[in-house]
């Protein structure tokens, strides 16, 4: 036990002698301090820490009450007791009212250690008493700081159901926003519903004396209800007896609409349309993690057996994709990518997938755990481009190129070419009379021939080649490694041999043959459409030159071929638009000088070119068969005017009017003048028709039995040019033919030239013994009529007695009646 630090305030030292006696005597082990003034005192309450001060109440130097209250206001508790002469019972009092604890006369210091050991013991207690207020003190605010922010509620209720205790948060469950509801039960606060289920949980708990926990909902003040989580535990007094309801709440309300919001996702994803799936990336492997329906539907794989797994199955073993390393890398990089895969069902069928992936964040650490990979089955699209793009550059008839394709190979073999000095070629191939097979035999025919011959120059070509269908029954090749005319040529006999091999169409044989045009990089142009159109000119010069050739390409084709090709293009408008008009030129009884017919000539009245003589697009219309409808119209017009003529009383003359190869060829001649007559009402024999020569000659047996069918119907015949081929009379006798013509070129030099006026006499004599008439055309000065009609040639046609002209001039002329000079 340490010694008691006594502090005595005591001027008389033997006093202060005796007092520590006493005390020691009675068995106190003293530390003491004497002073006697009031400096000292204050330094010895500061340096010496007193247990204990005795004071004399009278000093002459120091006052015991103020000594007093020094004493207490330093040290409120420290034990003092006055230790005096005898001051009074008043004053005792008095000093016992300000704080002394006791009061001890020196006279019986027998008393003091009493006194002390009570005034220790007392100032022990209360130290003990104080320190347990401040403690509780403490632990009280502890508990109210923690209460008020406890993020929740917590409660405390008594058997009856009143609140014995509430923190602030109660407000939060009750609609009254009321704080403090100490003695309230839960009735007065919330609706009854509510309040019988707090107070029939609360009954449970305090009988059954264990924790329960509910959920409970508490109408809010917006509407909806807010769901509390309430654990309830009962609360023992000392008896043991469960006399209250304690209970801590936390709101669920954002946990659950949390939760609804990831179900309503997690939901959405499973009834996505498009397949979705979810890797971790925090694994090792990456397996899936989830996959929703439409993952099943696609791949046909269930979703618990890819669960696990790495999404490396869905390539089956086709790993050597390019767009896998787009994957890859954006996988390395933390980033999203979309990328066309290569995927493969449960079955093994193969469909195409437009992966879409997205890394997915942990909200933690910020760091990617997941990657979410949207699908798109794009195997239909894909399927649909490509077929778009094969339509786009192949040609539906035959599956070759199509113009558009052909044009970018050739721009591609440019480029090439130009990079390494290179040279190649492009020919235009186009099929001789394709029209006649098409026309006779039927379009479904001509497009079976077409599919041949491209696939027969298809093979005759190389891998590296292309051959194009362009249109009808053209066809362009890119010769990408034909660079000398040597190889072109070796090529091109390949190529006619090929085609000209007989085929086989509709059970009839069949032999066609094609003209051949080439232009070559870079020495015939440098652009696409020149190389082009210049190996389509050459091929036209091929097809002049006769059918079954070939041409390479030579300057002067360009002009000649661009003109042609644009003319080409009007003449299809020009019967629809009316451009055609017929001119007539009398045709002269030389005996009697009157009008005796008159030769239809046709004119194209061009909108940009003016008049057109036949010369210059006829022989174009033969070629691409425009000439059958053109002869058509003639012969309909021809009928109608001269029908007309005849209405309008003038005097009846025959119209002689030019047929072409081709319409004889045509089948539907003998239809067409039948037509042209009936509906015209114009009488046959007011009908001349001409053919040439050399028409008649070319095929005679067909063209006899078209002859002999106009011939019967009473229409005349003629043969035009006469002199200009090679026909044999003899034969001529086999035709029903009514009139010769002598070609003009004999007349022009018939006064001139002994041998063209012995071809004409001879030429005359011939006809008449074969009952021929015959008819001079070209008669451009009077000697011309006086010779031929000296050797009695019977009609004439020419410059002389009139140039063609139109058909209401030629109404004007015949309404004139002339009667030229014999
Ligand atoms: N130098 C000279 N020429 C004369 C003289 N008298 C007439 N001519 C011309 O000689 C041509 C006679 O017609 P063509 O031999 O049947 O030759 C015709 C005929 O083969 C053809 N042609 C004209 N119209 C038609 C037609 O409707 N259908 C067919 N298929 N061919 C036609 O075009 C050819 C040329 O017709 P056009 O230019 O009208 O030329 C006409 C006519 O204008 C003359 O005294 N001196």
């Amino acid at each position: 036990m340490p010694a008691l630090r006594l502090l005595h305030i005591e001027d008389a030292t033997t006093d202060a002698e005796l007092v520590a006696y006493e005390l020691r005597r009675a068995g106190f082990e003293l530390s003491v301090r004497r002073v006697e003034t009031e400096a000292a005192l204050h330094e010895a309450l500061e340096n010496f820490a007193p247990d204990l001060v005795l004071c004399d109440y009278s000093m002459p130097r120091f006052d015991g009450m103020r000594a007093l209250r020094i004493c207490h206001e330093a040290q409120p508790d420290l034990p003092f007791i006055f230790v005096s002469g005898a001051i009074g019972e008043e004053t005792a009092i008095e000093s016992l009212k300000s704080g002394a604890m006791d009061y001890v006369i020196k006279g019986n210091l027998k008393r003091l250690p009493a006194a002390v050991r009570g005034a220790l013991e007392r100032s022990a207690e209360r130290q003990a008493r104080q320190r347990a207020e401040q403690e509780l003190r403490e632990s009280s605010h502890l508990f109210q700081t923690f209460m008020e922010h406890l993020p929740g509620v917590a409660l405390m209720k008594d058997r009856q159901g009143r609140y014995v205790f509430t923190n602030p948060g109660i407000a939060l469950t009750l609609l009254t926003g009321q704080r403090d509801i100490t003695g309230l039960t839960a009735h007065a606060l919330l609706p009854p519903p509510v309040a019988d289920q707090l107070d029939r949980v609360d009954r449970l708990v305090l009988e059954s004396r264990q924790v329960v926990v509910d959920v409970q909902a508490f109408p809010k003040a917006d509407g909806g209800d807010a769901y509390w989580e309430i654990t309830k535990f009962p609360i023992m007094d000392r008896q043991g007896k469960a006399e209250y309801v304690g209970a801590v709440a936390f709101d669920l309300t954002p946990r659950i609409e949390a939760e609804e919001a990831l179900n309503l996702r997690t939901r959405a994803i499973q009834v996505s349309a498009n397949p979705i799936l979810i890797v971790d990336i925090t694994q090792d492997h990456a397996p899936l993690i989830d996959v929703n329906e439409a993952f099943e539907h696609l791949t046909g794989y269930p979703r618990g057996e890819v669960l696990g797994q790495n999404c490396r199955f869905l390539q089956a073993g086709d790993n050597a994709q390019p767009e896998l390393d787009k994957i890859r890398a954006a996988i390395r990089e933390r980033r999203a990518a979309t990328a066309v895969l290569r995927n493969y069902r449960k079955d093994g069928s193969l469909f195409l997938n437009e992966l879409h992936i997205a890394p997915v964040h942990d909200p933690r650490h910020g760091k990617v755990t997941h990657y979410v990979g949207i699908m798109h089955d794009i195997t239909q699209i894909r399927r649909y481009q490509d077929e778009l793009e094969h339509r786009a550059n192949y040609d539906t008839l035959t599956g070759l190129a199509n113009r558009n394709l052909l044009q970018e190979r050739v721009r591609q073999a440019i480029l090439h070419a130009q990079r390494h000095a290179l040279a190649f070629t492009i020919a235009f191939i186009d099929v001789d009379n394709f029209k006649r097979v098409n026309d006779g035999l039927g379009h479904g025919a001509g497009d079976k021939l077409l599919g041949l011959i491209g696939q027969r120059i298809q093979d005759c070509i190389g891998p590296g080649d292309t051959v194009a269908r362009l249109s009808g029954d053209e066809f362009v090749l890119l010769l990408s490694e034909h660079d000398t005319q040597s190889k072109n040529y070796q090529l091109v006999q390949r190529i006619q041999s090929e085609i000209a091999k007989p085929l086989e169409l509709l059970g009839r044989q069949l032999t066609v043959t094609c003209s051949i045009g080439m232009a070559m990089f870079p020495r015939d142009g440098t652009q696409t459409e020149h190389l082009v159109a210049n190996a389509e000119a050459a091929m036209y010069r091929a097809k002049a030159q006769g059918r079954n050739s070939f041409q390479f390409y030579a300057q002067d084709m360009n002009a000649q071929g661009i003109a042609r090709l644009s003319m080409e293009n009007d003449l299809w408008h020009a019967l629809d638009n009316a451009e055609f008009e017929l001119h007539y030129q009398p045709q002269i009884d030389l005996r009697l000088g009157r009008i005796t017919g008159m030769e239809a000539l046709i004119r194209w009245r061009h909108p940009t070119l003016g008049l057109i003589p036949p010369l210059q697009f006829i022989p174009l219309a033969e070629e691409n068969g425009l000439i059958v409808p053109i002869g058509k119209w003639v012969l309909e017009t021809a009928c109608r005017h001269n029908r007309q003529l005849q209405r309008e009383g003038l005097p009846p003359v025959r119209v002689a009017v030019n047929l072409s190869a081709r319409q004889l060829r045509d089948g539907r001649l003998g239809e067409d003048v039948r037509k042209a007559l009936e509906s015209t009402g114009l009488a046959p024999g007011h009908l001349e028709l001409e053919v040439t020569e050399s028409m008649v000659m070319h095929d005679p047996d067909a063209v006899l039995g078209i002859l002999q069918q106009i011939s019967g119907m009473g229409v005349e015949l003629s043969l035009d040019d006469f002199g200009t081929g090679y026909s044999s009379l003899a034969y001529l006798k086999k035709f029903p033919i009514d009139r010769l013509k002598i070609d003009q070129s004999f007349v022009a030099h018939c006064t001139t030239d002994p041998d063209d006026a012995a071809i004409i006499q001879a030429v005359i004599a011939l006809s008449h013994s074969l009952n021929l008439l015959v008819i001079a055309e070209g008669v451009e000065t009077a000697e011309h009529q006086a010779f031929l009609a000296r050797h009695d040639c019977e009609e004439g046609q020419g410059y002389l007695f009139s140039k063609p002209i139109p058909f209401e001039a030629m109404r004007s002329l015949l309404a004139s009646n002339p009667a030229y000079a014999v």
